[in-house]
Formats: structure tokens, C-alpha cells, sequence
């Protein structure tokens, strides 16, 4: 027999009663990559969901026009729902995002591509629903993601090509990093400072010798070190082979050397090392057609594109049974994506891998969270206990980085439209070398 589901028949839920998003900007150093240079201002949006409870909870996600166009769509469309029946809130998104007609991206500058739209409008939502559920019960979200399985999250530091300062301002506190001399440079300010134990050097911006004489650079300061690259599919199949035979034994694993499936499963045919991606396989379409190419070894999760905290637990689960490892991935963030992340790596007992934060190249005095909770020791951020995420948003603190947000003029990220207006002659170019 079955039955009808019918909310009414169920007490004490605890609706939605509205959702405010609020668009913020951020510095941001100029950090290059193989699509062009981070401009001065890095763009989130701030999603605050309200309960007939009088509790509310938080979640962070990209600041372009588009998304945050697409957030809206979905956030008007939530009215009523149980927070506590994120299927609930998933089907009413996607029927939302069903009668899409808004123009473009997402905040990701072209890098990371086909990933689902209705995963990463969720994934705010998903993630507030959860920091909503944890504060009612009094407990920790990562509790409602199965339970902690570690107090602490270790994190990789994450080392970029940059310039000193953008054009026409003061040298940031990291300076200039141009050559491997300028890396080691900045490795071991991050590694002094905030301990980490892993490090991962964005690439794809200069020729590959020189990058492999980074890594080189990197192993001889850092023996001990786990090291992998990353140039975003800047290399062709052969320049990858060629790169991963150099650099075989060095790294800790290849990130996206070369673009699509089947160009990673030649790649991967060729070279020892674990190949691992957050380009090739951004959607839960991609994993079977990546499996059966045996295109990758790591999959790089990242709840803002897979659906949240609980579809990336579902990725976790696919990973774990296909035998593949699992890392994470980041984009320029604030603190509310910080503490979601460590409550997902904390209930992941199959994550393989120190993950990725841009958090080292945030301004230490800019965000959305009062500070303390999430600090780092070792190269690790200790999972908050309070109820929730175990943040405090700083409504202060958020208003002056929206009132930033309307002063910057930035709506949408665009590095290649930055590196154009500085270096006209500037071309995208995929695979570059
Ligand atoms: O593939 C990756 O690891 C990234 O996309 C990381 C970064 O977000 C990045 O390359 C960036 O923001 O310039
Ligand atoms: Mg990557």
C-alpha cells in the first residue's frame, strides 16, 4: 500500500518564512591563474533563511549577477517549507530553476563548467537548513552530517602566482611571486604562519619548465611535504604526460592537467601518479562517464557546486564505493563557507586529503563572522562544538562589506576581463601549452 505524504500530518515543523540575500565584496590580492588575474574585490552572497521559529541560520555562496538572480528565483519559492525537509526544499528549487531564463555565471571565471545549476543554488539553502536544524537541536551540524569523525580539519596551503599589488596600489602582505624563488617565498610565510602541512601550487600561468622548477624549488625547502599542481586543464595530453613523468614521485597527486574526461584518461594511462580533478567531473552526470574512461583517481568535492553538505556526503559515499579518493576544493571565501566546510570534512571519513581554502588570501581583517572560532593551528581549523555552524554572523560587519559591494561597480567576476584592460594582447587559450 502506499501512502500519500502529507506535511500537515506532521507536528512541530518549523517553516520558512522568508530569505534575505545579501551580495558582498571582499579585497582580493591579484592572484594570476591560466584565465587571467583575481580583480581588487572578490564577490559572495550572504544567505540569511528566517523560521517561524524566530531561528535563523546562514549560508554563502557566489556574488555574481547571475546566481545571485537565480537565488532569488529560488529563495521565493521556499515560503512554507519545513527546514527541517531539505528534499522538500531541493524539489522546490529545481521547479524554480525550471522556468530559468537568467543570463549569466556563477563566480567560478570559466575554470569550473557544467556543474548543476540547481546544486549550486541549493547548496546556501541546504547548508542555512542545516545550521537552522543544528541550533534548534543544540548540536553541532556536523552531528546532523552523522557525526564528527575528527576535532579538526587539516587544510593545504594554497600558493598562487601573484603580482606584489594591483596596478596602481600598494604591494599587498604577501608581495610579488613570479618565479620559483618567489613561491618558495611565500610557501614558508603561509607554512610559518598558519602551519599547514600539504601544500598546492596554482599553475597553468607560465611555461610549464618553469612551473616544474617551482615544484623542485618546493621539495628542496620542503622535504617533507605533500606537494600537487594545479594548472586548470592548461596543458595538452602530451605536455601533461610529459609534466607527470617529471614530476612522478614528487607530487602527492595531478590536479586537472588537461581539459575533459578523455583527455584525463590518457593522461592517466601514461602517468603513475594519482590524477585528480575539479574540472572533469564538477556533477554528479559526470562521475559515471569519468569511472568507465578511468579519467581520475581524486574527485575535489565542493559543496557550493555539489548540492551542499548532504550531496556532498552522497559524492563521498559514490567515491568510497568506486574505490576513488577525495579531496576539496575551494574558491575565494568567507567564514560562513569555512565553517560549513570543516563541519562536511569532519563527518567525511573518507577524505583522503588536506583541502583547499582560499582563506590565507582574505583580508584578516574582512568578514562575515565574528572571529575566534575558526582558527588555525597546524595547518588545521578545530570543528566548532556550538550548536549549528558554531559561528556568529557580525551584522555590522555584513552590512559594511554589502555597502562595499555597491561601491566596488563589480557584478560578476571576471579575470580574463581583468588581465585584458591591463595587458590588451592578453588571449584565453585552452589547452595553453
Ligand atoms: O581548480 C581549482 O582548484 C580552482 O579553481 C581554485 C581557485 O579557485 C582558483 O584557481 C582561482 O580562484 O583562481
Ligand atoms: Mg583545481
Amino acid at each position: 500500500m502506499t501512502t500519500t505524504f502529507n506535511p500537515a500530518q506532521h507536528l512541530n515543523q518549523v517553516r520558512i518564512t522568508g530569505v534575505t540575500i545579501t551580495p558582498v565584496a571582499f579585497k582580493d590580492p591579484p592572484l594570476l591563474n591560466t584565465v587571467g588575474v583575481h580583480e581588487p574585490f572578490a564577490l559572495r552572497a550572504i544567505i540569511e533563511v528566517l523560521t517561524d521559529s524566530g531561528v535563523s541560520g546562514f549560508g554563502e555562496t557566489y556574488g555574481d549577477a547571475g546566481h545571485l538572480a537565480r537565488l532569488q528565483l529560488a529563495a521565493a519559492s521556499l515560503a512554507g517549507v519545513d527546514v527541517f525537509n531539505i528534499n522538500t526544499l531541493r524539489s522546490r528549487i529545481a521547479q524554480a530553476l525550471s522556468v530559468d531564463t537568467i543570463e549569466g555565471g556563477h563566480g567560478m571565471s570559466g575554470m569550473v563548467t557544467g556543474s548543476s545549476t540547481a546544486d549550486r543554488v541549493l547548496s546556501a539553502f541546504d547548508v542555512a537548513a542545516l545550521d537552522i536544524q543544528g541550533k534548534l537541536l543544540g548540536r553541532p551540524v556536523s552531528d546532523l552530517l552523522g557525526g564528527a569523525v575528527r576535532d579538526s580539519v587539516q587544510f593545504s596551503g594554497y600558493l598562487f602566482y601573484k603580482w606584489a599589488g594591483h596596478p596602481g596600489q600598494e604591494e599587498d602582505r604577501w608581495g610579488a611571486a613570479l618565479d620559483p624563488e618567489g613561491i618558495v617565498r611565500q610557501a614558508r610565510a603561509m607554512v610559518d604562519f598558519y602551519g599547514f602541512g600539504a601544500l598546492k601550487l596554482k599553475a597553468g600561468v607560465f611555461p610549464p619548465e618553469e612551473e616544474i622548477a617551482a615544484i623542485h624549488a618546493l621539495r628542496a625547502e620542503f622535504p617533507d611535504l605533500p606537494l600537487r599542481i594545479d594548472p586548470n586543464a592548461a596543458w595538452t595530453v602530451e605536455t601533461s604526460i610529459r609534466v607527470g613523468k617529471e614530476l612522478d614521485g614528487v607530487l602527492e597527486y595531478l590536479e586537472d592537467p588537461t581539459p575533459g574526461i578523455g583527455g584525463m584518461a590518457a593522461v592517466r594511462r601514461e602517468v603513475g601518479m594519482p590524477l585528480a580533478t575539479n574540472m572533469c567531473v564538477v556533477s554528479f552526470a559526470d562521475v559515471a562517464p569519468a569511472v568507465a574512461a578511468g579519467a581520475v583517481d581524486v574527485i575535489l568535492s565542493d559543496h557550493h557546486f555539489w548540492g551542499g553538505l548532504r550531496r556532498s556526503q552522497f559524492l563521498a559515499g559514490i567515491t568510497e564505493t568506486f574505490g576513488l579518493g577525495l579531496s576539496m576544493h575551494s574558491n575565494s571565501h568567507l567564514g560562513i563557507s569555512l565553517a560549513a566546510m570543516v563541519h562536511l570534512a569532519a563527518a567525511t571519513p573518507n577524505l583522503d586529503y588536506a583541502c583547499d581554502t582560499h582563506w590565507p588570501w582574505k583580508d584578516p581583517e574582512e568578514d562575515v563572522i565574528e572571529g575566534g572560532v575558526l582558527r588555525f593551528t597546524d595547518g588545521a581549523v578545530g570543528v566548532p562544538t556550538a550548536p549549528g555552524l558554531g559561528i556568529t554572523v557580525d551584522r555590522d560587519a555584513l552590512e559594511r562589506l554589502h555597502r562595499q559591494y555597491l561601491d566596488c561597480g563589480l557584478r560578476s567576476r571576471d579575470d580574463t576581463g581583468y588581465m585584458q584592460r591591463l595587458h590588451p594582447s592578453y588571449q584565453l587559450q585552452s589547452p595553453r601549452w
